[in-house]
């Protein structure tokens, strides 16, 4: 485990960052009192600090100098000021982490003083509830215990595989953005209940335990998902009439695309 006594700091406490400090106090990666996070926005500072009791700061410097491992959690386009600014405060003792959607390494590598150990990290909105899935790819100068950390922050609050840097944006177009791909799916088959009488609590709640259902039968089984399909999907019975709707609809391209547009818009934002 990571050792308790480290300090977490992270750069950005907006959806993504707040998402992961819950996950990491639930999961008591560090004590509330070794994660810090600076943020430009007080109020998101305050409620993090009433409901988590960490440490808060609206300087990015006094974070920075006080953590051992650093997440970056701005977003891409703010991110070039916010290293230019931070550059005097990474010493080579501290583990520098981003979760920046397209940047590549090279970046970070680039602006910080030479020699910075610095991981690249895609996690989701999912690490509030324990659950993110994130590819980790470290860079030059991250050494394997780096890697371990990582790997260890991010189980924490989910799944975490290790990837190389160059499949980093196909990470982001899927199990990054996915999320948002599956909140309306769930949305739009519970319409289909309340289409036909079902109230709308009821729906909703039947309509994402039916996504984590078949999402945890896949991963416990290790079953293919075209079989668990087939073992729903009774000879002239309802759920093959249900699948040739979503096969008429062309669903299937359509997920394929969302992921394609995703990983493209991430290396688009790694060119800026
Ligand atoms: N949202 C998601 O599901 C995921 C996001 N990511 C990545 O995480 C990062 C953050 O995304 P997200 O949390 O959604 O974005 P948010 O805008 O919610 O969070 C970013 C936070 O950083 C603050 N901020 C802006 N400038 C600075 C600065 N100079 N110093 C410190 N803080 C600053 C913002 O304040 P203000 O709003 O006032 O500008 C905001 O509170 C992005 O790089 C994104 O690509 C990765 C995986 C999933
Ligand atoms: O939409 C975005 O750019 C960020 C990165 C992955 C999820 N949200």
């Amino acid at each position: 485990m990571v050792d308790q006594n480290r300090k977490i700091g992270f750069i950005g406490a907006g959806k993504m960052g707040s998402a992961l400090m819950q996950g990491i106090i639930k999961a008591e990666i560090v004590k509330p009192e070794n994660l810090g996070a600076a943020d430009v926005y007080e109020p998101f500072l305050n409620d993090l600090k009433a409901k988590l009791g960490i440490n808060i700061s609206t300087d990015n410097s006094v974070i920075a100098s006080a953590s051992d491992i650093l997440i970056l959690a701005v977003k891409p386009q703010t991110l070039g000021s916010v290293l230019e600014n931070l550059k005097a405060d990474i010493t080579s003792d501290k583990l520098i982490i981003s979760i920046a959607a397209g940047v590549p390494l090279s970046t970070y590598e680039n602006a910080l003083p030479a020699g910075t150990r610095v991981i690249r990290v895609m996690p989701n909105i999912a690490a509030t509830v324990s659950e993110a899935a994130s590819g980790i790819a470290p860079g030059k100068n991250a050494t394997p215990e780096d890697v371990k950390t990582a790997l260890e922050i991010f189980s924490a609050v989910g799944t975490a595989v290790q990837v190389s840097e160059s499949i980093m944006d196909a990470v982001t177009g899927l199990s990054g953005s996915g999320p948002a791909f599956i909140f309306p799916i769930i949305e739009a088959m519970a319409d289909g209940a309340v289409l036909e009488g079902m109230d709308r609590k009821s729906a909703l709640t039947l309509s994402a335990q039916t996504v984590l259902g078949a999402a945890k039968m896949m991963l416990e089984t290790g079953l293919h998902p075209g079989e668990l399909k087939d073992m729903v999907t009774s000879p002239a019975g309802t759920t093959i009439q249900g699948v040739h709707a979503l096969e008429e609809a062309g669903v299937r391209a359509a997920f394929m695309n969302a992921v394609i547009r995703a990983t493209e818009r991430s290396r688009e934002l790694g060119k800026k």
